[in-house]
């Protein structure tokens, strides 16, 4: 049986091949996000006591319903009040009901700088993330080579987007050089069998560079993991079911 990621990965291609041909990176480089500045998704982690980046996440293919009538614009202004350095917008939407439009109605109403979420796999998804207000972009070091992770985080980088790289094992670290990196993602989740291990998370840290900001990603389900994880030395947290379920019962209660 195909695994997952090989699987949204190679659906990702062709959606991709559709879209270059419906809007055309001319198009997307005529829009008024795409020339406006960046935020620092990285300073704004920097700066910040717990580096919190919190994400819009409908559903994903672990859990098939998170929160999945959930209003973007509201919850992006949650997050914003709720002290949040940045946000993760999914914006694939076979498998997390995500979309470029939640990316850009995110960015129309929260300050914060805004990371796209989804599986990079081509060239156009940088322009496609610079238009729709994107601040910085998720590679994942298990989704591609290491040529085509560099060619990706070079465009991102000549667009203003800084990039966000995602590792799960120690040794991937070394799939992109350095220099090509603003944040690493230390996901905790197994992108093929969906298991997670906060504490795998928390052995690799000494294996990390020491110089660069470090997100712990994925099953952080209470403020008690937040804290020993940045304790630990992680810069920063990236919690998506937990926020969303939690804003679910608050729209619940305000109802
Ligand atoms: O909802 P969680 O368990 O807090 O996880 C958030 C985030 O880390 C997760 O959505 C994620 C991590 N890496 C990804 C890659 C693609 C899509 C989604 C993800």
């Amino acid at each position: 049986m195909k695994q997952i990621l090989e699987e949204i990965i190679g659906y990702q291609q062709l959606v991709v091949n559709l879209k270059k041909q419906n809007m055309p990176v001319d198009v997307l480089k005529s829009f008024p996000e795409f020339s406006s500045p960046t935020r620092s998704l990285k300073q704004a982690v920097a700066n910040s006591e717990k580096g919190i980046i919190a994400e819009f996440k409908r559903r994903s293919p672990s859990k098939e319903t998170i929160n999945l009538k959930a209003d973007v614009m509201e919850i992006a202004q949650r997050y914003e009040q709720m002290g949040a350095a940045g946000m993760s917008v999914l914006t694939n939407q076979r498998y997390f009901g995500g979309s470029l439009e939640d990316l850009q109605l995110a960015k129309s109403v929260c300050k914060l700088p805004l990371l796209r979420k989804d599986f990079m796999v081509d060239t156009y998804q940088m322009y496609e993330a610079k238009a729709y207000g994107a601040d910085a972009i998720l590679l994942i070091a298990n989704a591609l080579p290491s040529e085509k992770l560099e060619e990706l985080a070079i465009l991102a980088h000549d667009l203003g987007l800084e990039v966000l790289f995602e590792i799960h094992e120690a040794d991937e670290i070394e799939k992109l050089a350095p220099k090509h990196i603003d944040l690493i993602g230390v996901n905790n989740r197994n992108l093929r069998t969906f298991d997670v291990g906060i504490q795998q998370g928390l052995d690799m840290l000494p294996h990390l560079p020491s110089d660069l900001l470090k997100i712990s990603e994925s099953g952080i389900q209470d403020m008690e993991t937040i804290e020993k994880l940045i304790q630990q030395g992680f810069n920063g947290v990236l919690v998506g079911e937990f926020f969303m379920k939690q804003q679910l019962s608050e729209s619940n209660t305000s109802k």
